[in-house]
């Protein structure tokens, strides 16, 4: 049986290469195996059961109903870091902007008219003056993938950086330089500095993060920026904030009829991960993680699984997905051992409600694996059992 992909949004070519046409189809069938997307938005578009994973190329996945892929045994991926340095140099390029007037400069520059252009272009520099960002404070909310890098890029450009992220992983901790001091609440970082940039996932808990009380906190030049999401910054507060000048500026990635007018506002259309360098990047990425579980059951990267990784080195392999209840590995293992099948190595591995075993043995005859996946399928709990065989 071939492995059908179903793509959304643009994906790189180059990612849709790792799949080997003998044994996957692209979007040839309306019943896929796996989704391969960006930021289609899953809440809207229906899954069915025959999904067994999505992948998202990219970081955010708020545009995945996890719950219900969960309750589907899908599981889903992304692809941390694939667009973290994009995200970054667009990050030190409004930040810029936000200090020198290129836009407007260049735009007055080309209407000049008149004999010598020259003089008159060089004499209009006065009004045109800049500040720098040496020396400046940033605060950096949110320390991962992007904002360690950000953060990384800011003290490299002469800047005072302040992080603050109460969730960090021991793995981005580690990156971390030491130099770059860490606020024990979100106000001292507010209270503190000039430029704050957010790097944090879209969830129930950062909504409206930043609302009326925290722009009351930050500096009356203050400039924020926000390539996060759209609803972690809440926009009615953030435009009155900015016409009672308690901030100086807003520079976002996402638009809304809410701030499109606002010339204190500067919108782009989500392009924090545009470059080819990232859509590649994660294109590949969610590529690889996707082919790997498919024909391994192996998951890597997955934002509502566990992590789990065997060897494939028996000829089959039983991946069962199921709630995360006290006595499954024995319900399981019973029924193995009734069918007089010997167990050669197995894994389980639990996240929050659901749980992943996945056992390895000597191969079985079509019919006996037919009455085993019933079997196993008539445990309540069990969600789906997958049978794969070693290549
Ligand atoms: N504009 C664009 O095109 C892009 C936007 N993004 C957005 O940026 C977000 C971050 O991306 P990555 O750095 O790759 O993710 P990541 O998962 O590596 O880092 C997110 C960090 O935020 C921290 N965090 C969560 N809630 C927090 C809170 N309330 N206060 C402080 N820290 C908090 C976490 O502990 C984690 O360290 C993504 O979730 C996505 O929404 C990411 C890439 C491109
Ligand atoms: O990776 C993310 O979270 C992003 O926001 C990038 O989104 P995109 O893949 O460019 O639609």
């Amino acid at each position: 049986m071939k492995y059908d992909i179903k793509t959304y949004n643009v994906i790189a070519q180059e990612g849709l290469d790792i799949f080997p046409t003998e044994k996957y189809t692209i979007n040839q069938n309306d019943k896929p195996q796996a989704l391969l997307i960006r930021s289609q938005d899953m809440h809207k578009t229906k899954f069915g059961t025959s999904v067994l994973a999505i992948a998202r190329a990219g970081a955010g996945v708020n545009n995945i109903p996890l719950l219900e892929a969960n309750a589907n045994g899908t599981v889903v991926f992304n692809t941390p870091g694939s667009n973290a340095n994009a995200v970054k140099e667009l990050i030190v390029a409004m930040l810029i902007l936000a200090t020198r007037p290129v836009v407007a400069s260049a735009a007055w520059a080309k209407k000049i008219a008149g004999a010598d252009v020259s003089t008159q272009t060089e004499r209009g520099k006065n009004h045109f003056a800049g500040t720098e960002l040496l020396g400046k404070t940033i605060g950096v909310i949110g320390l991962g993938a992007v904002g360690s890098r950000v953060a990384r890029a800011a003290a490299d450009l002469g800047m005072r950086v302040i992080g603050y992220d109460p969730y960090i992983s021991v793995e981005h901790a580690w990156k971390l330089s030491n130099d770059i001091p860490r606020a024990e609440k979100l106000e001292d970082l507010l209270r503190q500095s000039d430029y704050v940039t957010i790097h944090i996932p879209y969830t129930e808990k950062n909504k409206d993060l930043i609302n009326t009380e925290e722009l009351k906190q930050m500096k009356p030049n203050a400039v924020l920026l926000n390539y996060s999401r759209w609803g972690i910054v809440n926009e009615k507060a953030v435009v009155a904030a900015l016409a009672q000048n308690e901030i100086r500026r807003y520079s976002t990635d996402f638009s809304s009829n809410e701030i499109i007018d606002n010339d204190k506002i500067v919108i782009t259309p989500h392009i924090g991960g545009t470059t080819l360098e990232a859509e590649v990047n994660g294109a590949k990425m969610a590529a690889q993680t996707l082919r790997k579980y498919l024909e391994t059951g192996n998951i890597i990267n997955s934002v509502n699984f566990p992590a789990v990784e065997m060897p494939f080195d028996s000829p089959l392999r039983l991946t069962l997905i199921h709630q995360n209840v006290p006595n499954m590995v024995g319900r399981i293992t019973t029924i193995l051992a009734n069918d007089e099948l010997n167990i050669d190595n197995m894994i389980n591995r639990s996240r929050d409600k659901v749980a992943y075993t996945m056992i390895d043995m000597s191969e079985t005859s079509a019919e006996q694996l037919t009455k085993l996946r019933g079997e196993l399928m008539a445990i309540p709990e069990v969600i789906r059992v997958r049978a794969l065989h070693r290549q």
